[in-house]
């Protein structure tokens, strides 16, 4: 499964790629930090009260002497003491959740809010070469990991490092020879540590990219269920499924394996440590060099020290793995925007991205529930700053709105083909549209209809030549308005999951929609937009345009989800209405009163059609003929018919044009 490629970035370059997230977050790490290491102190407190129990209590015990009332109170303070450290410590193990998880969660809701934004703004073209099951885990499961690192991990591995610090501050305290045996043991752990960091790093990567193309495969076989099974190909599915799923199992094992063996060295070396401390120890002790309550310490200290000292293994595990998050998530952050508004007009891009929530919540008539007003439409004459990309470009002032449309020696090609001549799908198309033109696009299967209409709304850029409307590159608009002026429906009708109406007014003015969906304007231009496009049957759903039509509208047959697309599209108001066979899965007769219906609703809305069949082309006002990535002709219907061969080829396909 092809995956985009990937780098590992340096730590501080990761780091600051998550810098903004982390706005706010610093002081509640800290208190919780501060809330670990009191906890992890306390632990190491007790040894220190078992110390000074044993030495007064059961040394009298020890050489057969009574314990005094002195010793016997002591017992009592010493136990009372365990008691309040042991309660200490669970009350700074709940501060330290209490503080932390909030800001850990909100950074997480920072970085996928930050990533499902950067989507939006991305180009077709990144979308059509990143796999969706490697988008969906980077959204997910590596932002989970990197919560659950902030929360958990980081702490952790700060509280644990100093808690063996100080533990080994005590350690030397209680026996500078036991010290320096325990201390040799981390001799050879910090040798071999970098040899796991490596192993464990790309083992974690291979995992987290396979999980994606395992989530791809589910995404994939879910979307096409009909189809598996239409054609049986179930058990085929499941087979691809289950080599996928077999592949991330063995990258898992691999992994586990080698945090396993790095867990084990780091128990297995200072235990076996310990066994030779017990022979000095007694030994110390025999000398008169040691008491015996500072032997108990000792061990007391080292079994506190055992849990950080084994953890540090799983912590350095998650370290790596929320370090492969963070370079997951700042490979798509760092995917270069390429289609995007001209300099000064970026910001009102990011306005709209930011007003998303608030023109939501008008929509959905609740406008008053966000406390902010949806936004005024934009004038219709604007001004664009110099053009990203391509140099300094003076300034642009828009024109008012008219709806020509222009195609000026526009070349393309896509970013996967190569580099020749014959590698460009258009190469060099020139046609112009009047304003409320109606022009179809006729062409053989895979002429480059669909692409060249794309670079309208800019769907794709062109990589030659230039597309213009009212006489302006199409590159010089903010996006926000070019998109106000153009709107496009797809032959493939997609649709959310959500009602009719909101999927109709999806795209409709802001100022029709201010006050609410079911506002009378923004219910009239539903109703003329659902009439234009014949889609009356929406009368017959159970709850009629307030109907949940499922996930991308499956609820609905081809046809019907076509003509709500094409209702989207009308709805939009826009002066340049593109339509790339919208109409396909319609009966000829509905395609005809569509076509008719919209000439006459959008009498001033230029029009673009990809068409196939005679009955929409009749329709039209002219008629281009694609031909080898270039207009090889334009007339009416009958002229073209009568002069153009290739044109004859085309339509004499189609089975209506004998009738
Ligand atoms: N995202 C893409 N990446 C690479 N090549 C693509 C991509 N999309 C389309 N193509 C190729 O570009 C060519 C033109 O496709 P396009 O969909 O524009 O043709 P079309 O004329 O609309 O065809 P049809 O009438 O069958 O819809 C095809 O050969 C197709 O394989």
């Amino acid at each position: 499964m092809p995956r985009p490629s990937s780098t590992a970035l340096p730590l501080r370059a990761a780091l600051r790629g998550i810098a903004p997230y982390l706005d706010g977050v610093g002081l509640r790490w800290a208190a919780g930090l501060l809330s670990a290491m009191l906890a992890g102190l306390v632990a190491l407190a007790i040894p220190q009260v078992i110390q000074v129990l044993v030495n007064s209590v059961f040394a009298d015990v020890v050489h057969n002497v009574p314990p005094t009332d002195a010793a016997r109170a002591d017992v009592w303070w010493a136990a009372a003491l365990l008691a309040g450290l042991g309660l200490a410590e669970a009350l700074f193990v709940y501060l330290r959740r209490f503080f932390i998880l909030p800001p850990a969660a909100d950074v997480e809701n920072r970085a996928r809010i930050t990533l499902y934004r950067r989507l939006q703004r991305m180009p077709a073209a990144f979308h059509d070469a990143w796999p969706s099951g490697q988008l969906l885990s980077r959204a997910q499961a590596d932002l989970s990991l990197l919560r659950r690192w902030i929360a958990f991990g980081s702490v952790m591995l700060v509280v644990n490092a100093v808690t063996i610090l100080v533990g080994m501050v005590l350690l030397f305290g209680l026996s500078w020879q036991l010290a320096l045996l325990y201390l040799a043991a981390a001799v050879p752990i910090m040798w071999l540590s970098f040899g796991f960091r490596n192993d464990f790093r790309s083992a974690s990567r291979l995992s987290q990219d396979q999980a994606g193309d395992l989530a791809t495969t589910v995404e994939e076989s879910v979307h096409g269920i009909r189809v598996l099974k239409a054609f049986g190909r179930g058990a085929h599915a499941l087979e691809g499924f289950r080599g996928r799923a077999e592949t991330l199992r063995g990258t898992e094992v691999r992994k586990a394996s080698v945090l396993s063996r790095f867990i084990a060295l780091i128990v297995a070396l200072p235990e076996a440590v310990l066994g030779l401390g017990l022979a000095l120890g007694v030994w110390l002790v025999a000398q008169g060099e040691l008491t015996v309550g500072a032997l108990a310490a000792y061990f007391a200290t080292a079994a506190v020290l055992s849990g950080p000292v084994e953890s540090i293994g799983q912590l350095m595990g998650m370290t790596l793995a929320a370090k492969t998050a963070i370079d997951r998530h700042l490979d798509v952050l760092s995917a270069p925007a390429t289609v995007t508004s001209p300099a000064g007009a970026d910001r009102d891009e990011e306005e709209a991205l930011d007003a998303g929530r608030a023109a939501a919540a008008a929509r959905a008539g609740r406008a008053e529930a966000s406390g902010r007003p949806a936004r005024p439409a934009r004038s219709r004459s604007a001004e664009a700053g110099a053009r990203t990309g391509d140099g300094e470009r003076p300034g642009v002032v828009l024109p008012p709105s008219h709806g020509a449309l222009e195609f000026r020696d526009v070349r393309f090609r896509f970013p996967d083909a190569g580099d020749g001549e014959a590698d460009e799908l258009l190469r060099g198309v020139d046609l112009t549209l009047v304003p409320g033109e109606t022009l179809a696009l006729v062409g053989v299967t895979g002429a480059g209809k669909s692409t060249l209409v794309q670079l309208v709304p800019r769907l794709y850029d062109v990589t030659g030549g230039a597309v213009l409307v009212d006489g302006v590159d199409v590159r010089d608009y903010p996006l926000q308005e070019l998109r106000r002026r153009v709107s496009i429906a797809f032959e493939d009708a997609t649709l959310f999951s959500d009602t009719v109406r909101a999927n109709v007014l999806l795209g409709a003015p802001a100022e029709t929609v201010a006050d609410g969906l079911d506002s009378p304007a923004a219910r009239a231009l539903l109703d003329l937009a659902l009439d234009t496009a014949q889609a009356g049957f929406m009368a017959d759903l159970p709850d009629g345009v307030d109907a949940e039509i499922g996930e991308e509208g499956l609820s609905l047959s081809g046809g019907q989800r076509q003509r709500v697309a094409l209702a989207r599209a009308i709805a939009a108001r826009p002066d340049i209405l593109v339509l790339d066979d919208p109409l396909s899965a319609l009966d000829v007769r509905t395609e005809e009163a569509v076509t008719a219906r919209l000439r006459e609703v959008l009498a001033g809305t230029t029009t673009l059609i990809v068409a196939h069949r005679p009955s929409t082309v009749a329709l039209a006002d002219r008629v281009a003929v694609l031909e080898d990535g270039r207009v090889a002709d334009v007339g009416t219907h009958a002229e073209l018919l009568r002069r153009s061969a290739a044109y004859r080829d085309i339509i004499s396909s189609r089975p209506e044009e004998q009738s």
